[in-house]
């Protein structure tokens, strides 16, 4: 397993001046405590991950092993109970509402598993909507390249209810991708798809990051998506315990195994 720590960062403590080299966020000392007393559950149990600026990174382990709290933490959308998340330079702990808001808005991006598009907007006017919530100018050159790799170049001025469910999901990899975000997670992006619309959402995800140098975090159950990823990290009752490079499916079994083995 790689060391993820850098040592100029003091345990429990994220700061933007001691950026990793090369990484676009990551965390130190993360804990997530959900309850108290007997029935607490400790989600998070001192999670340590830096994730490098243009690589793609899937999170993998068991029902309940984090994931999802993990995701939620890095991202903004939940407060850990203790430890620092630095993404893009910010500390996102350390955020008033307003300005996390405007992060999670033009310095993150996010694919669910279930698309949220707005039905009533063509896939166009729903690419650019967090930009135009957010005030910000569509940079249109960008728009086009990102268009261009996602495939939807015909499809531009449909509504969400005339797009497949491959198309609607390409359509939120778009809408994540527009403002250049320094990250975007993808929390189960192909959980609702069928094998070749997954391979089409998967293989634009890894294009965007081979050819468009986003940095791309994402959640799966499935070895065959985390296949497409640089690095998988597993996770375990809430702590990373393996951490593979570039890994074939059938590294990723194995690995799935030995989890459940321990
Ligand atoms: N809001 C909450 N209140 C109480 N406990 C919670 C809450 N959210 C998550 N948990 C608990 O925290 C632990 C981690 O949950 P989390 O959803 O992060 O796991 P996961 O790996 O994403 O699971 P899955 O693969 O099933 O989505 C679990 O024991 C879960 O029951």
């Amino acid at each position: 397993m790689e060391p993820t720590a850098s040592p100029t960062s003091p345990p429990g403590s994220a700061r933007p001046g001691d950026a990793p080299p090369g990484a676009a966020a990551w965390a130190r000392g993360l804990v997530k405590t959900y309850g108290q007393g007997e029935t607490a559950v400790r989600a998070l149990d001192g999670v340590d991950v830096d994730f490098r600026s243009a690589e793609l990174t899937a999170i993998m382990g068991p029902s309940g092993s984090g994931k999802s709290t993990l995701m939620h933490c890095l991202a903004g959308l939940d407060a850990p109970t203790s430890g620092s998340v630095v993404i893009g330079g910010t500390e996102v702990s350390r955020l008033s509402q307003r300005r996390l808001t405007a992060l999670r808005r033009t310095r993150i991006g996010f694919v669910f598993q279930s698309y949220n598009l707005v039905p009533t907007l063509t896939a166009a006017e729903n690419i650019t909507l967090p930009l135009d919530i957010a005030r910000v100018p569509v940079d249109r050159a960008w728009f086009e390249e990102v268009v261009s790799a996602v495939g939807l170049g015909d499809r531009l001025h449909h509504r969400p209810s005339e797009l497949s469910g491959g198309q609607q999901q390409r359509v939120a990899c778009a809408r994540a991708l527009v403002s250049r975000p320094s990250v975007v997670f993808a929390d189960e992006p192909t959980g609702n798809l069928d094998s070749r619309s997954s391979a089409e959402v998967l293989g634009f995800l890894r294009r965007s990051v081979d050819e468009l140098g986003q940095t791309v975090v994402m959640v799966t159950h499935d070895p065959r998506a985390a296949s497409y990823a640089h690095r998988v990290l597993f996770l375990t009752d809430g702590r990373i315990t393996a951490d593979l490079s570039a890994p074939t499916r059938r590294d990723i079994l194995d690995a799935l195994g030995q989890a459940e083995e321990d």
